[in-house]
């Protein structure tokens, strides 16, 4: 992809923890466009969240960036200091998180806490911010936003506090949006709505979204792209209709065929055999999901394969692929 909007190169994540080093990222790389949907999909525990807050800068005092780049619009993330960080999320990428409940401050209301980013991104008269804040609320499609804005998160329903979330992400016309989990908690029909909401917005407003979920249906069925991750690595990237017909990682096989939705006949349904290694492993193999691989040939435990930082079309990272 030529000059993308986000670039993840060679990224390697460990935590230092008293149970010894989790090695969680290793050498992982993708790219985002402009204007596109990328879904970052894979099991609990293969780093997908990980993967969300290093490019965020909201990492656990724990971890490590062992080496690699997260480079926006060219500017390398990693290297910006403090205020230059502050300065970039809410403005130029943003993210709404699982739980918006918790995400939410529980002691200010909700248009305070949309009108707080509002002003720290816009120098603007009080009286705009809170046009901008009531337009906040109607783009999200809040009803009665001018009452709404003065409650607070815990008069809300899930629902609710959701696209007060997604408001506040959003305020500023982000160009990334990364969704961490963002509908699960949500009942079926309020997890449509908000997807709906999250595309049409993004479309709109020409911002990129990095949807990060392990509901494989739910990601085919409103990004462009995917991109697979298994226990640190990424394994697989793929325009989504493309993976979904042809995938040619083993993992990603065995995760489309877990999927009720994607699958012809329940008989074809099964689960993903075996389990994650354990990342604190000094011996992890070169290719982590080798232990579970039915395809596993002598080459794979002899030396790593990587993606590689220029990502082709449909990359894999796999010496025996479909
Ligand atoms: N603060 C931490 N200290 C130690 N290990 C951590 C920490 N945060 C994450 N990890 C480990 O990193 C790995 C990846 O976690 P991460 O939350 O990124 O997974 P995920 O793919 O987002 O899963 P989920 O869908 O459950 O959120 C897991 O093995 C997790 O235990």
């Amino acid at each position: 992809m030529t000059n993308p909007l986000l670039a993840v190169k060679d990224l390697t994540v460990d935590f230092i923890t008293r149970h010894g080093t989790v090695h969680v990222l290793d050498d992982v790389s993708f790219d985002i466009g402009d204007g596109e949907i990328v879904g970052i999909i894979g099991e609990s525990g293969s780093g997908k969240s990980v993967t969300a807050y290093s490019i965020m800068g909201i990492l656990d005092h724990a971890a490590r960036i062992r080496s690699g780049e997260i480079l926006f619009q060219g500017r390398d993330v990693l290297g910006m200091n403090r205020s230059e960080l502050d300065r970039w999320r809410g403005k130029a990428a943003s993210i709404i998180f699982q739980n918006p409940r918790t995400a939410l401050n529980p002691i200010r209301s909700v248009g305070d806490q949309i009108a707080d980013v509002l002003a720290r991104h816009t120098p603007a008269r009080a009286s705009e911010i809170r046009a901008k804040t009531i337009d906040a609320l109607k783009q999200v499609r809040i009803p009665d936003p001018e009452r709404r804005s003065k409650a607070y998160p815990f008069e809300l329903s899930g629902g609710l506090c959701q696209r007060i979330g997604i408001a506040i992400a959003l305020a500023c016309a982000p160009r990334l949006l990364i969704a961490d989990e963002p509908t699960t908690g949500l009942d079926v029909t309020t997890q449509a709505v908000i997807m709906d909401l999250i595309r049409n917005l993004a479309r709109e407003q020409k911002t990129s979204v990095a949807l990060i979920t392990h509901d494989v249906a739910l990601a085919s069925e409103y990004c462009d792209r995917l991109i697979i991750m298994h226990a640190g690595h990424v394994v697989e990237v793929a325009p989504t209709a493309e993976i979904i017909d042809h995938p040619r990682h083993p993992y990603t096989a065995q995760l489309l065929r877990s999927v009720p939705s994607l699958v012809d006949s329940i008989g074809e349904l099964q689960a993903i055999r075996g389990s994650l290694p354990d990342l604190r492993r000094a011996d992890l193999p070169f290719c982590r999901f080798a232990e579970r691989c039915d395809r596993r040939l002598p080459i794979c435990d002899a030396e790593r394969l990587h993606l590689g930082p220029a990502l082709e079309r449909h990359a894999v990272a796999c010496r025996n692929p479909l």
